[in-house]
Protein backbone atom coordinates (compact mmCIF):
# COMPACT_ATOMS: atom_id res chain seq x y z
CA UNK A 1 0.00 0.00 0.00
CA UNK A 2 1.19 3.63 -1.06
CA UNK A 3 2.48 5.55 2.43
CA UNK A 4 0.25 8.50 2.36
CA UNK A 5 1.60 11.43 4.32
CA UNK A 6 0.25 11.21 7.46
CA UNK A 7 1.67 7.53 7.83
CA UNK A 8 4.70 9.44 9.14
CA UNK A 9 2.77 11.16 11.88
CA UNK A 10 3.96 10.17 15.60
CA UNK A 11 3.16 8.43 18.44
CA UNK A 12 -0.68 8.99 19.70
CA UNK A 13 -1.15 11.99 17.98
CA UNK A 14 -2.93 9.78 14.98
CA UNK A 15 -5.54 8.86 17.79
CA UNK A 16 -6.75 12.36 16.58
CA UNK A 17 -8.75 10.36 13.80
CA UNK A 18 -10.98 9.68 16.53
CA UNK A 19 -12.32 12.62 17.68
CA UNK A 20 -14.57 13.91 14.64
CA UNK A 21 -16.14 10.33 15.51
CA UNK A 22 -16.38 11.05 19.26
CA UNK A 23 -17.93 14.90 18.90
CA UNK A 24 -21.49 13.60 18.06
CA UNK A 25 -21.66 11.54 21.25
CA UNK A 26 -20.50 14.73 23.30
CA UNK A 27 -23.19 14.31 26.06
CA UNK A 28 -22.79 10.48 26.39
CA UNK A 29 -18.96 11.01 26.85
CA UNK A 30 -19.79 13.73 29.35
CA UNK A 31 -21.98 11.42 31.29
CA UNK A 32 -19.83 8.57 31.51
CA UNK A 33 -16.55 11.56 32.75
CA UNK A 34 -18.92 12.03 35.40
CA UNK A 35 -19.91 8.80 36.86
CA UNK A 36 -15.92 7.93 36.13
CA UNK A 37 -15.19 11.06 38.65
CA UNK A 38 -17.56 9.55 40.97
CA UNK A 39 -16.55 6.18 41.13
CA UNK A 40 -12.52 7.30 41.76
CA UNK A 41 -13.70 9.79 44.60
CA UNK A 42 -15.87 6.88 46.20
CA UNK A 43 -12.93 4.09 45.91
CA UNK A 44 -10.47 7.07 47.26
CA UNK A 45 -13.37 7.55 50.27
CA UNK A 46 -13.09 3.78 50.97
CA UNK A 47 -9.85 3.92 52.68
CA UNK A 48 -11.24 6.39 55.06
CA UNK A 49 -13.44 3.85 55.49
CA UNK A 50 -11.02 1.71 56.40
CA UNK A 51 -9.39 3.49 58.44
CA UNK A 52 -12.53 4.40 60.68
CA UNK A 53 -13.26 0.53 60.75
CA UNK A 54 -10.35 -0.24 62.33
CA UNK A 55 -9.32 3.11 64.74
CA UNK A 56 -12.90 3.43 65.51
CA UNK A 57 -14.51 0.01 65.49
CA UNK A 58 -11.77 -1.63 66.90
CA UNK A 59 -10.36 0.75 69.49
CA UNK A 60 -12.89 0.70 72.58
CA UNK A 61 -14.89 -2.58 71.44
CA UNK A 62 -17.81 0.12 71.48
CA UNK A 63 -20.29 -2.20 69.40
CA UNK A 64 -22.60 1.30 68.30
CA UNK A 65 -19.07 2.73 66.92
CA UNK A 66 -18.30 -0.87 64.49
CA UNK A 67 -21.63 -0.57 63.39
CA UNK A 68 -21.28 2.80 61.88
CA UNK A 69 -17.90 2.60 60.45
CA UNK A 70 -19.45 -0.68 58.60
CA UNK A 71 -22.61 1.16 57.91
CA UNK A 72 -20.91 4.06 56.18
CA UNK A 73 -18.44 1.54 54.36
CA UNK A 74 -21.57 -0.39 52.67
CA UNK A 75 -22.66 2.88 51.52
CA UNK A 76 -19.87 3.47 50.18
CA UNK A 77 -19.58 0.14 48.12
CA UNK A 78 -22.86 0.40 47.11
CA UNK A 79 -22.56 3.94 45.85
CA UNK A 80 -18.93 2.92 43.98
CA UNK A 81 -20.93 -0.24 42.91
CA UNK A 82 -23.80 2.11 40.53
CA UNK A 83 -21.16 4.52 39.72
CA UNK A 84 -18.89 1.62 38.45
CA UNK A 85 -21.34 -0.18 36.55
CA UNK A 86 -22.50 3.60 34.97
CA UNK A 87 -19.64 4.26 34.00
CA UNK A 88 -18.99 0.63 31.98
CA UNK A 89 -22.11 0.83 30.38
CA UNK A 90 -21.79 4.45 28.53
CA UNK A 91 -17.83 3.67 28.06
CA UNK A 92 -18.76 0.54 26.64
CA UNK A 93 -21.72 2.15 24.24
CA UNK A 94 -18.91 5.00 23.25
CA UNK A 95 -16.79 1.69 22.60
CA UNK A 96 -18.99 0.02 20.19
CA UNK A 97 -20.71 3.59 18.50
CA UNK A 98 -17.55 4.79 17.36
CA UNK A 99 -16.18 1.44 15.88
CA UNK A 100 -19.26 1.24 13.80
CA UNK A 101 -19.04 4.69 12.95
CA UNK A 102 -15.32 4.09 12.14
CA UNK A 103 -15.45 1.18 9.91
CA UNK A 104 -18.78 2.58 7.91
CA UNK A 105 -16.69 5.73 7.22
CA UNK A 106 -13.34 3.42 6.36
CA UNK A 107 -15.83 1.42 4.23
CA UNK A 108 -17.37 4.09 2.68
CA UNK A 109 -13.87 5.41 1.28
CA UNK A 110 -12.56 2.19 0.26
CA UNK A 111 -15.70 1.46 -1.87
CA UNK A 112 -14.74 4.74 -4.03
CA UNK A 113 -11.65 3.75 -4.44
CA UNK A 114 -9.99 3.42 -7.99
CA UNK A 115 -9.58 -0.10 -9.21
CA UNK A 116 -6.07 0.90 -9.98
CA UNK A 117 -5.77 0.62 -6.53
CA UNK A 118 -6.83 -2.72 -5.92
CA UNK A 119 -4.66 -3.57 -8.67
CA UNK A 120 -1.67 -3.65 -6.10
CA UNK A 121 -3.79 -3.71 -2.48
CA UNK A 122 -5.05 -6.78 -0.83
CA UNK A 123 -8.38 -7.04 -0.38
CA UNK A 124 -7.53 -9.26 3.16
CA UNK A 125 -4.88 -6.40 4.09
CA UNK A 126 -7.84 -3.69 4.23
CA UNK A 127 -10.30 -6.56 5.33
CA UNK A 128 -8.13 -7.04 8.43
CA UNK A 129 -8.00 -3.45 9.15
CA UNK A 130 -11.86 -2.30 8.96
CA UNK A 131 -11.88 -5.36 11.80
CA UNK A 132 -9.08 -6.21 13.64
CA UNK A 133 -7.65 -2.32 13.85
CA UNK A 134 -10.74 -0.95 14.45
CA UNK A 135 -11.32 -3.76 17.14
CA UNK A 136 -8.07 -2.32 19.11
CA UNK A 137 -9.86 1.09 18.59
CA UNK A 138 -12.72 -0.24 20.23
CA UNK A 139 -10.92 -1.50 22.95
CA UNK A 140 -9.20 1.97 23.71
CA UNK A 141 -12.44 3.93 23.58
CA UNK A 142 -14.43 1.53 25.59
CA UNK A 143 -12.48 0.57 28.33
CA UNK A 144 -8.39 1.86 27.76
CA UNK A 145 -9.09 5.61 28.46
CA UNK A 146 -11.34 4.89 31.09
CA UNK A 147 -9.14 3.02 32.74
CA UNK A 148 -6.06 4.88 32.04
CA UNK A 149 -8.61 8.17 33.32
CA UNK A 150 -9.26 6.28 36.26
CA UNK A 151 -6.13 5.07 37.29
CA UNK A 152 -4.90 8.52 37.09
CA UNK A 153 -7.31 9.30 38.94
CA UNK A 154 -7.54 7.12 41.79
CA UNK A 155 -3.44 7.17 41.21
CA UNK A 156 -2.90 11.19 42.08
CA UNK A 157 -5.65 10.91 44.77
CA UNK A 158 -4.46 8.34 46.65
CA UNK A 159 -0.88 9.40 46.74
CA UNK A 160 -2.42 12.97 48.06
CA UNK A 161 -4.02 10.95 50.74
CA UNK A 162 -0.48 9.12 51.46
CA UNK A 163 1.17 12.41 51.71
CA UNK A 164 -1.93 13.33 54.16
CA UNK A 165 -1.13 10.19 56.46
CA UNK A 166 1.97 9.68 56.63
CA UNK A 167 4.40 12.54 54.89
CA UNK A 168 7.36 10.24 55.28
CA UNK A 169 6.01 7.18 54.13
CA UNK A 170 4.94 9.62 50.96
CA UNK A 171 8.55 10.47 50.47
CA UNK A 172 9.25 6.67 50.39
CA UNK A 173 6.75 6.10 47.64
CA UNK A 174 7.79 9.51 45.47
CA UNK A 175 11.04 8.04 45.34
CA UNK A 176 10.11 4.97 42.83
CA UNK A 177 7.78 6.63 41.17
CA UNK A 178 10.19 7.72 38.59
CA UNK A 179 11.50 4.31 38.15
CA UNK A 180 7.61 3.33 37.35
CA UNK A 181 7.50 6.25 34.99
CA UNK A 182 10.06 6.14 32.81
CA UNK A 183 10.39 2.58 31.25
CA UNK A 184 6.82 3.30 31.03
CA UNK A 185 7.80 5.64 28.19
CA UNK A 186 10.49 3.77 26.63
CA UNK A 187 9.17 1.15 26.95
CA UNK A 188 5.73 2.95 25.08
CA UNK A 189 7.73 3.75 22.15
CA UNK A 190 9.37 0.35 21.53
CA UNK A 191 5.98 -1.14 21.95
CA UNK A 192 4.17 0.79 19.36
CA UNK A 193 6.74 -0.16 16.72
CA UNK A 194 6.25 -3.93 17.47
CA UNK A 195 2.46 -3.99 17.93
CA UNK A 196 2.28 -2.04 13.91
CA UNK A 197 4.48 -5.02 12.82
CA UNK A 198 2.34 -7.76 14.57
CA UNK A 199 -0.96 -6.48 13.21
CA UNK A 200 0.80 -6.10 9.90
CA UNK A 201 1.26 -9.60 10.05
CA UNK A 202 -2.14 -10.24 11.19
CA UNK A 203 -3.11 -8.54 8.03
CA UNK A 204 -0.93 -10.58 5.86
CA UNK A 205 -2.39 -13.87 7.14
CA UNK A 206 -5.70 -12.68 6.91
CA UNK A 207 -4.65 -11.62 2.82
CA UNK A 208 -3.56 -15.37 2.66
CA UNK A 209 -6.41 -17.26 3.49
CA UNK A 210 -8.52 -14.60 1.15
CA UNK A 211 -7.01 -15.42 -2.14
CA UNK A 212 -6.90 -19.58 -0.84
CA UNK A 213 -10.70 -18.86 -0.16
CA UNK A 214 -11.31 -17.47 -3.24
CA UNK A 215 -9.65 -19.47 -5.71
CA UNK A 216 -11.03 -22.75 -3.33
CA UNK A 217 -11.90 -24.57 -6.47
CA UNK A 218 -8.44 -24.09 -7.97
CA UNK A 219 -6.69 -25.20 -4.95
CA UNK A 220 -8.47 -27.91 -4.60
CA UNK A 221 -8.48 -29.11 -8.21
CA UNK A 222 -4.88 -28.76 -7.96
CA UNK A 223 -4.45 -30.33 -5.07
CA UNK A 224 -2.70 -28.19 -3.27
CA UNK A 225 -4.35 -27.94 0.11
CA UNK A 226 -0.53 -29.11 1.25
CA UNK A 227 1.01 -25.94 -0.38
CA UNK A 228 -2.15 -23.73 0.87
CA UNK A 229 -1.81 -25.34 4.42
CA UNK A 230 2.16 -24.55 4.51
CA UNK A 231 1.96 -21.27 3.07
CA UNK A 232 -0.80 -20.34 5.87
CA UNK A 233 1.16 -21.95 8.28
CA UNK A 234 4.15 -20.17 7.54
CA UNK A 235 2.27 -16.79 7.57
CA UNK A 236 0.69 -17.53 10.96
CA UNK A 237 4.62 -18.54 12.18
CA UNK A 238 5.65 -14.93 10.84
CA UNK A 239 2.36 -13.31 13.08
CA UNK A 240 3.59 -15.35 16.13
CA UNK A 241 6.69 -14.29 15.94
CA UNK A 242 5.97 -10.64 15.94
CA UNK A 243 3.53 -10.99 18.31
CA UNK A 244 5.89 -12.88 20.43
CA UNK A 245 8.49 -9.85 20.21
CA UNK A 246 5.86 -7.25 21.37
CA UNK A 247 4.88 -9.93 24.33
CA UNK A 248 8.56 -10.15 25.52
CA UNK A 249 8.90 -6.31 25.58
CA UNK A 250 5.87 -6.13 27.65
CA UNK A 251 7.00 -8.62 30.04
CA UNK A 252 10.45 -7.08 30.57
CA UNK A 253 8.02 -4.14 31.30
CA UNK A 254 5.84 -5.53 33.87
CA UNK A 255 8.62 -7.08 35.45
CA UNK A 256 9.65 -3.72 36.05
CA UNK A 257 6.86 -2.20 37.36
CA UNK A 258 5.41 -4.61 39.66
CA UNK A 259 9.11 -5.56 41.64
CA UNK A 260 9.37 -1.50 42.08
CA UNK A 261 5.70 -0.81 42.86
CA UNK A 262 5.22 -3.66 45.34
CA UNK A 263 8.79 -3.74 46.35
CA UNK A 264 8.33 -0.11 47.77
CA UNK A 265 4.99 -1.11 49.39
CA UNK A 266 6.79 -4.24 51.36
CA UNK A 267 9.08 -1.50 52.07
CA UNK A 268 6.87 0.95 53.64
CA UNK A 269 5.02 -1.53 55.30
CA UNK A 270 8.12 -2.23 56.98
CA UNK A 271 9.38 0.92 57.80
CA UNK A 272 5.41 2.25 58.67
CA UNK A 273 5.01 -0.97 60.70
CA UNK A 274 7.91 -0.10 62.98
CA UNK A 275 5.90 3.65 63.57
CA UNK A 276 3.05 1.70 65.13
CA UNK A 277 5.17 -0.50 67.36
CA UNK A 278 6.82 3.18 68.74
CA UNK A 279 3.33 4.13 68.96
CA UNK A 280 4.06 7.01 66.22
CA UNK A 281 1.08 6.06 63.93
CA UNK A 282 -2.05 4.21 64.82
CA UNK A 283 -2.92 0.61 63.86
CA UNK A 284 -5.96 2.44 61.12
CA UNK A 285 -3.38 5.06 59.96
CA UNK A 286 -1.32 2.35 58.64
CA UNK A 287 -3.77 0.24 57.15
CA UNK A 288 -5.18 3.07 54.98
CA UNK A 289 -1.87 4.14 54.10
CA UNK A 290 -1.08 0.41 52.99
CA UNK A 291 -4.34 0.49 51.12
CA UNK A 292 -3.56 3.90 49.57
CA UNK A 293 -0.59 2.69 48.10
CA UNK A 294 -1.63 -0.55 47.13
CA UNK A 295 -3.54 1.92 44.97
CA UNK A 296 -0.98 3.96 44.18
CA UNK A 297 1.40 0.63 42.88
CA UNK A 298 -1.89 -0.55 40.81
CA UNK A 299 -2.88 2.27 39.15
CA UNK A 300 1.14 2.66 38.32
CA UNK A 301 1.18 -0.96 36.83
CA UNK A 302 -2.30 -0.51 35.00
CA UNK A 303 -1.39 2.50 33.69
CA UNK A 304 2.02 1.01 32.39
CA UNK A 305 -0.50 -1.79 30.76
CA UNK A 306 -2.64 0.61 29.32
CA UNK A 307 0.04 2.42 28.24
CA UNK A 308 0.54 -0.46 25.75
CA UNK A 309 -2.32 -0.93 24.72
CA UNK A 310 -2.79 3.02 23.74
CA UNK A 311 0.24 2.41 21.56
CA UNK A 312 -1.43 -0.45 19.84
CA UNK A 313 -4.24 1.12 19.15
CA UNK A 314 -2.26 4.05 18.11
CA UNK A 315 -0.44 1.86 15.32
CA UNK A 316 -3.84 0.62 14.38
CA UNK A 317 -5.04 4.44 13.74
CA UNK A 318 -2.25 5.35 11.75
CA UNK A 319 -3.24 2.06 9.57
CA UNK A 320 -6.50 3.36 8.80
CA UNK A 321 -5.52 6.88 8.39
CA UNK A 322 -2.90 5.51 5.66
CA UNK A 323 -6.02 3.79 4.37
CA UNK A 324 -7.71 6.95 4.76
CA UNK A 325 -5.25 9.21 2.53
CA UNK A 326 -5.64 6.94 -0.06
CA UNK A 327 -7.20 9.40 -2.61
CA UNK A 328 -9.43 7.70 -5.58
CA UNK A 329 -7.07 7.81 -8.82
CA UNK A 330 -10.46 9.09 -10.57
CA UNK A 331 -12.29 11.73 -9.04
CA UNK A 332 -15.11 14.35 -10.39
CA UNK A 333 -13.39 17.57 -11.34
CA UNK A 334 -13.91 20.64 -9.32
CA UNK A 335 -16.79 21.91 -11.54
CA UNK A 336 -18.05 18.74 -13.70
CA UNK A 337 -19.61 18.81 -17.21
CA UNK A 338 -22.61 17.49 -17.69
CA UNK A 339 -23.19 15.04 -20.67
CA UNK A 340 -25.80 15.94 -23.06
CA UNK A 341 -29.45 14.45 -21.89
CA UNK A 342 -30.86 12.99 -22.94
CA UNK A 343 -27.46 10.96 -24.44
CA UNK A 344 -27.10 10.44 -28.21
CA UNK A 345 -24.62 7.59 -27.47
CA UNK A 346 -21.68 8.67 -29.57
CA UNK A 347 -18.10 7.21 -28.41
CA UNK A 348 -14.89 8.54 -29.56
CA UNK A 349 -11.40 7.54 -28.96
CA UNK A 350 -9.14 9.77 -30.30
CA UNK A 351 -4.90 8.49 -30.77
CA UNK A 352 -5.26 7.19 -26.79
CA UNK A 353 -2.26 5.70 -25.18
CA UNK A 354 -2.75 3.79 -21.98
CA UNK A 355 -0.61 1.64 -19.82
CA UNK A 356 -1.54 -0.33 -16.37
CA UNK A 357 -0.03 1.49 -13.55
CA UNK A 358 1.34 -1.75 -12.20
CA UNK A 359 3.18 -2.12 -15.92
CA UNK A 360 4.04 1.15 -16.84
CA UNK A 361 6.23 -0.23 -19.74
CA UNK A 362 4.04 -2.47 -21.38
CA UNK A 363 1.36 -0.63 -23.27
CA UNK A 364 -2.09 -2.02 -23.30
CA UNK A 365 -3.46 0.78 -25.88
CA UNK A 366 -1.20 2.81 -28.14
CA UNK A 367 -2.36 5.11 -30.78
CA UNK A 368 -6.01 3.82 -30.22
CA UNK A 369 -8.32 5.77 -32.63
CA UNK A 370 -12.09 4.69 -33.06
CA UNK A 371 -15.44 6.76 -33.56
CA UNK A 372 -18.70 5.08 -32.86
CA UNK A 373 -21.93 6.42 -34.48
CA UNK A 374 -24.74 6.28 -32.18
CA UNK A 375 -26.57 3.03 -32.11
CA UNK A 376 -24.16 1.34 -33.96
CA UNK A 377 -22.30 -2.29 -32.51
CA UNK A 378 -19.05 -2.62 -33.09
CA UNK A 379 -17.45 -5.92 -32.43
CA UNK A 380 -13.90 -5.88 -31.07
CA UNK A 381 -11.78 -8.55 -32.14
CA UNK A 382 -8.03 -10.15 -31.67
CA UNK A 383 -6.08 -12.04 -29.43
CA UNK A 384 -5.93 -12.50 -26.08
CA UNK A 385 -4.03 -9.94 -24.36
CA UNK A 386 -4.63 -7.39 -27.72
CA UNK A 387 -6.62 -4.71 -25.33
CA UNK A 388 -9.65 -5.16 -26.19
CA UNK A 389 -11.04 -5.12 -22.34
CA UNK A 390 -8.93 -2.48 -21.84
CA UNK A 391 -11.36 -0.10 -24.22
CA UNK A 392 -14.13 -0.69 -22.08
CA UNK A 393 -12.25 0.09 -18.96
CA UNK A 394 -10.80 3.37 -20.48
CA UNK A 395 -14.43 4.08 -21.45
CA UNK A 396 -15.74 3.51 -17.75
CA UNK A 397 -13.33 5.76 -16.54
CA UNK A 398 -11.11 2.94 -14.09
CA UNK A 399 -8.25 4.57 -15.88
CA UNK A 400 -7.23 7.51 -17.27
CA UNK A 401 -4.75 7.24 -20.42
CA UNK A 402 -1.50 8.75 -21.01
CA UNK A 403 -1.87 10.41 -23.85
CA UNK A 404 -5.15 11.38 -26.02
CA UNK A 405 -8.73 11.69 -25.09
CA UNK A 406 -11.71 9.57 -24.72
CA UNK A 407 -14.92 11.12 -25.55
CA UNK A 408 -18.37 10.26 -24.68
CA UNK A 409 -21.28 12.66 -26.74
CA UNK A 410 -18.52 14.92 -27.96
CA UNK A 411 -17.16 15.26 -24.21
CA UNK A 412 -14.01 14.44 -22.88
CA UNK A 413 -14.80 12.05 -20.00
CA UNK A 414 -12.06 13.42 -17.27
CA UNK A 415 -14.12 16.40 -17.71
CA UNK A 416 -17.53 14.67 -16.56
CA UNK A 417 -18.50 13.47 -12.67
CA UNK A 418 -17.42 9.49 -12.90
CA UNK A 419 -20.84 8.82 -11.77
CA UNK A 420 -22.60 11.15 -14.34
CA UNK A 421 -20.85 8.93 -17.15
CA UNK A 422 -21.28 5.52 -15.41
CA UNK A 423 -24.74 6.20 -15.63
CA UNK A 424 -25.10 6.54 -19.00
CA UNK A 425 -22.98 2.91 -19.40
CA UNK A 426 -24.23 -0.31 -19.12
CA UNK A 427 -21.21 -3.05 -18.45
CA UNK A 428 -22.14 -7.10 -18.96
CA UNK A 429 -18.80 -8.36 -17.80
CA UNK A 430 -17.01 -11.44 -19.08
CA UNK A 431 -16.92 -12.82 -15.30
CA UNK A 432 -20.46 -11.27 -14.49
CA UNK A 433 -20.70 -10.47 -10.22
CA UNK A 434 -23.31 -12.08 -8.58
CA UNK A 435 -24.02 -11.47 -5.24
CA UNK A 436 -25.13 -13.29 -2.42
CA UNK A 437 -28.99 -12.20 -2.31
CA UNK A 438 -32.03 -13.30 -3.63
CA UNK A 439 -32.53 -13.44 -8.05
CA UNK A 440 -34.70 -10.73 -7.74
CA UNK A 441 -32.36 -8.60 -5.92
CA UNK A 442 -29.62 -9.30 -8.19
CA UNK A 443 -31.52 -8.23 -10.90
CA UNK A 444 -32.40 -5.20 -9.19
CA UNK A 445 -29.07 -3.82 -8.57
CA UNK A 446 -29.26 -2.56 -11.90
CA UNK A 447 -31.70 -0.34 -10.81
CA UNK A 448 -32.44 -0.20 -7.33
CA UNK A 449 -36.19 1.11 -7.48
CA UNK A 450 -37.22 -1.13 -10.20
CA UNK A 451 -40.74 -2.67 -9.18
CA UNK A 452 -41.12 -6.28 -9.19
CA UNK A 453 -42.62 -6.57 -12.29
CA UNK A 454 -39.88 -4.62 -13.98
CA UNK A 455 -37.37 -7.11 -12.26
CA UNK A 456 -39.63 -9.69 -14.15
CA UNK A 457 -39.74 -8.15 -17.68
CA UNK A 458 -35.90 -7.71 -17.23
CA UNK A 459 -35.28 -11.24 -16.51
CA UNK A 460 -37.84 -12.11 -19.50
CA UNK A 461 -36.13 -10.17 -21.98
CA UNK A 462 -32.71 -11.25 -20.62
CA UNK A 463 -33.79 -15.03 -21.08
CA UNK A 464 -33.34 -15.59 -17.62
CA UNK A 465 -36.83 -16.40 -16.52
CA UNK A 466 -37.55 -19.66 -17.05
CA UNK A 467 -34.35 -20.89 -15.40
CA UNK A 468 -35.47 -18.46 -12.50
CA UNK A 469 -38.65 -19.94 -12.06
CA UNK A 470 -37.45 -23.18 -12.43
CA UNK A 471 -35.37 -22.22 -8.62
CA UNK A 472 -36.38 -23.97 -5.47
CA UNK A 473 -37.98 -20.51 -4.49
CA UNK A 474 -38.23 -18.37 -7.37
CA UNK A 475 -37.48 -15.07 -7.68
CA UNK A 476 -36.74 -15.29 -3.84
CA UNK A 477 -34.05 -17.95 -3.99
CA UNK A 478 -30.91 -17.05 -2.75
CA UNK A 479 -28.12 -17.17 -5.11
CA UNK A 480 -25.09 -18.17 -2.53
CA UNK A 481 -21.95 -15.98 -2.50
CA UNK A 482 -20.49 -15.13 -5.85
CA UNK A 483 -23.62 -16.93 -7.11
CA UNK A 484 -21.96 -20.01 -6.44
CA UNK A 485 -25.39 -22.10 -7.37
CA UNK A 486 -25.92 -20.57 -10.66
CA UNK A 487 -24.04 -21.91 -14.14
CA UNK A 488 -22.13 -19.41 -16.11
CA UNK A 489 -24.64 -18.59 -18.65
CA UNK A 490 -27.32 -18.28 -16.14
CA UNK A 491 -24.68 -15.33 -14.32
CA UNK A 492 -24.35 -13.97 -17.41
CA UNK A 493 -28.66 -13.89 -17.89
CA UNK A 494 -28.85 -12.39 -14.55
CA UNK A 495 -26.26 -9.54 -15.69
CA UNK A 496 -28.09 -9.04 -18.85
CA UNK A 497 -31.00 -8.57 -16.92
CA UNK A 498 -29.40 -6.09 -15.02
CA UNK A 499 -28.29 -4.52 -17.82
CA UNK A 500 -32.16 -4.30 -19.56
CA UNK A 501 -33.31 -2.36 -16.68
CA UNK A 502 -30.85 0.12 -16.14
CA UNK A 503 -31.46 0.97 -19.63
CA UNK A 504 -28.77 2.29 -21.17
CA UNK A 505 -27.75 4.36 -24.23
CA UNK A 506 -24.46 2.81 -24.52
CA UNK A 507 -24.12 -0.60 -23.42
CA UNK A 508 -20.16 -2.64 -22.91
CA UNK A 509 -20.30 -6.38 -23.27
CA UNK A 510 -17.46 -8.59 -22.29
CA UNK A 511 -18.31 -11.79 -24.36
CA UNK A 512 -17.63 -14.77 -22.34
CA UNK A 513 -14.14 -16.41 -23.64
CA UNK A 514 -15.44 -20.03 -22.03
CA UNK A 515 -17.87 -22.11 -24.30
CA UNK A 516 -21.47 -22.04 -22.95
CA UNK A 517 -23.17 -24.63 -24.00
CA UNK A 518 -25.18 -24.83 -27.03
CA UNK A 519 -28.58 -23.56 -25.28
CA UNK A 520 -27.34 -21.17 -23.15
CA UNK A 521 -25.55 -19.55 -25.88
CA UNK A 522 -28.26 -19.60 -27.69
CA UNK A 523 -30.09 -17.62 -25.14
CA UNK A 524 -27.88 -15.43 -24.36
CA UNK A 525 -27.19 -14.25 -27.71
CA UNK A 526 -30.57 -13.96 -28.95
CA UNK A 527 -31.03 -11.91 -24.99
CA UNK A 528 -27.98 -9.68 -26.34
CA UNK A 529 -28.97 -9.08 -29.52
CA UNK A 530 -32.73 -7.54 -28.34
CA UNK A 531 -30.73 -5.31 -25.68
CA UNK A 532 -28.42 -3.80 -28.27
CA UNK A 533 -31.11 -3.35 -30.51
CA UNK A 534 -31.32 1.06 -30.44
CA UNK A 535 -28.10 1.25 -28.43
CA UNK A 536 -24.35 2.12 -29.15
CA UNK A 537 -22.74 -1.09 -28.62
CA UNK A 538 -18.96 -2.19 -27.76
CA UNK A 539 -18.73 -5.58 -27.73
CA UNK A 540 -15.39 -7.94 -26.94
CA UNK A 541 -16.48 -10.90 -29.15
CA UNK A 542 -15.37 -14.18 -29.11
CA UNK A 543 -18.09 -15.94 -31.18
CA UNK A 544 -19.18 -15.73 -34.68
CA UNK A 545 -22.91 -15.09 -34.71
CA UNK A 546 -21.53 -11.46 -32.51
CA UNK A 547 -19.26 -10.56 -35.02
CA UNK A 548 -21.83 -11.41 -37.50
CA UNK A 549 -24.66 -9.35 -36.16
CA UNK A 550 -22.33 -6.41 -35.81
CA UNK A 551 -22.27 -2.96 -37.90
CA UNK A 552 -18.62 -3.42 -38.08
CA UNK A 553 -15.72 -5.30 -36.56
CA UNK A 554 -12.57 -3.47 -35.23
CA UNK A 555 -9.79 -6.06 -34.99
CA UNK A 556 -7.22 -5.24 -32.50
CA UNK A 557 -3.78 -6.32 -32.06
CA UNK A 558 -0.64 -5.13 -29.25
CA UNK A 559 -2.87 -2.60 -28.28
CA UNK A 560 -3.79 -1.02 -32.03
CA UNK A 561 -6.11 -1.82 -34.51
CA UNK A 562 -5.20 -3.52 -37.66
CA UNK A 563 -8.33 -3.87 -39.53
CA UNK A 564 -11.76 -2.74 -39.46
CA UNK A 565 -14.84 -3.94 -42.04
CA UNK A 566 -17.74 -6.55 -41.91
CA UNK A 567 -17.21 -10.19 -41.65
CA UNK A 568 -17.26 -10.76 -45.13
CA UNK A 569 -14.79 -7.76 -45.83
CA UNK A 570 -12.34 -8.85 -43.49
CA UNK A 571 -12.61 -12.53 -44.47
CA UNK A 572 -11.73 -11.54 -48.33
CA UNK A 573 -8.97 -9.38 -46.95
CA UNK A 574 -7.40 -12.67 -45.64
CA UNK A 575 -5.21 -10.87 -42.91
CA UNK A 576 -5.35 -11.59 -38.97
CA UNK A 577 -8.91 -11.50 -38.84
CA UNK A 578 -9.35 -14.20 -41.52
CA UNK A 579 -7.08 -16.60 -39.64
CA UNK A 580 -8.18 -15.73 -36.25
CA UNK A 581 -12.02 -16.35 -37.68
CA UNK A 582 -10.63 -19.77 -39.17
CA UNK A 583 -9.54 -20.69 -35.78
CA UNK A 584 -12.50 -18.93 -33.06
CA UNK A 585 -15.20 -19.32 -34.86
CA UNK A 586 -14.52 -22.53 -36.21
CA UNK A 587 -18.02 -23.18 -34.60
CA UNK A 588 -20.14 -21.73 -37.50
CA UNK A 589 -17.75 -20.67 -39.92
N1 LIG B 1 -5.30 -4.60 -14.21
C1 LIG B 1 -4.25 -4.76 -15.01
N2 LIG B 1 -3.03 -4.41 -14.59
C2 LIG B 1 -1.95 -4.56 -15.38
N3 LIG B 1 -2.01 -5.06 -16.62
C3 LIG B 1 -3.20 -5.42 -17.12
C4 LIG B 1 -4.39 -5.31 -16.33
N4 LIG B 1 -5.41 -5.76 -17.07
C5 LIG B 1 -4.90 -6.13 -18.26
N5 LIG B 1 -3.58 -5.94 -18.29
C6 LIG B 1 -2.65 -6.18 -19.44
O1 LIG B 1 -3.01 -5.32 -20.49
C7 LIG B 1 -2.98 -6.00 -21.74
C8 LIG B 1 -4.32 -5.90 -22.45
O2 LIG B 1 -5.27 -6.63 -21.68
P1 LIG B 1 -6.79 -6.77 -22.07
O3 LIG B 1 -7.48 -7.37 -20.90
O4 LIG B 1 -7.31 -5.49 -22.58
O5 LIG B 1 -6.72 -7.82 -23.26
P2 LIG B 1 -7.90 -8.50 -24.08
O6 LIG B 1 -7.64 -8.18 -25.50
O7 LIG B 1 -9.21 -8.12 -23.50
O8 LIG B 1 -7.59 -10.02 -23.82
P3 LIG B 1 -8.62 -11.27 -23.60
O9 LIG B 1 -9.23 -11.55 -24.93
O10 LIG B 1 -7.68 -12.37 -23.20
O11 LIG B 1 -9.57 -10.88 -22.54
C9 LIG B 1 -2.53 -7.40 -21.45
O12 LIG B 1 -1.15 -7.48 -21.70
C10 LIG B 1 -2.81 -7.59 -19.98
O13 LIG B 1 -1.86 -8.45 -19.41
Amino acid sequence: MTPPASGAQAGVASLRLLLPHLRPYAARAAGAAVALLLAAGLVLALGQGLRRLVDEGFADGAPGQLDRAALFLFAVVAALAVATSARFYLVSWLGERVAADVRRDVFGHVIGLSPAFFDTARTGDILSRLTADVALLQALIGSAISMGLRNVLTGLGAFAMLVATSPKLAGVVLVVVPFVVGPLVLFGRRERRLSRTAQERVADLAATAEEALNGLRTVQAFTHEPLERARFSAEAERSVEAALRRVASRSALILAVVLLGFGAITFSLWVGGRDVVAGRMTGGELSAFVFYAVLVASSGATLSELWGEIQRAAAAADRLAELLAVRPAIAAPPSPRRLPSPSAGRVAFEAVRFAYPTRPGAGALDGFTLRVAPGETVALVGPSGAGKTTVLQLLMRFYDPQAGRVLVDGVDIRAVDPADLRARLGLVPQEPVVFGASAAENIRYGRPDATDAEVRAAAEAAGAAAFIAALPRGYDTHLGARGATLSGGQRQRIAIARAVLRDPPILLLDEATSALDAESEDAVRRALERLSRGRTTLVVAHRLATVRRADRIVVMEAGQIVATGTHAELVREGGLYARLAALQFSDGA
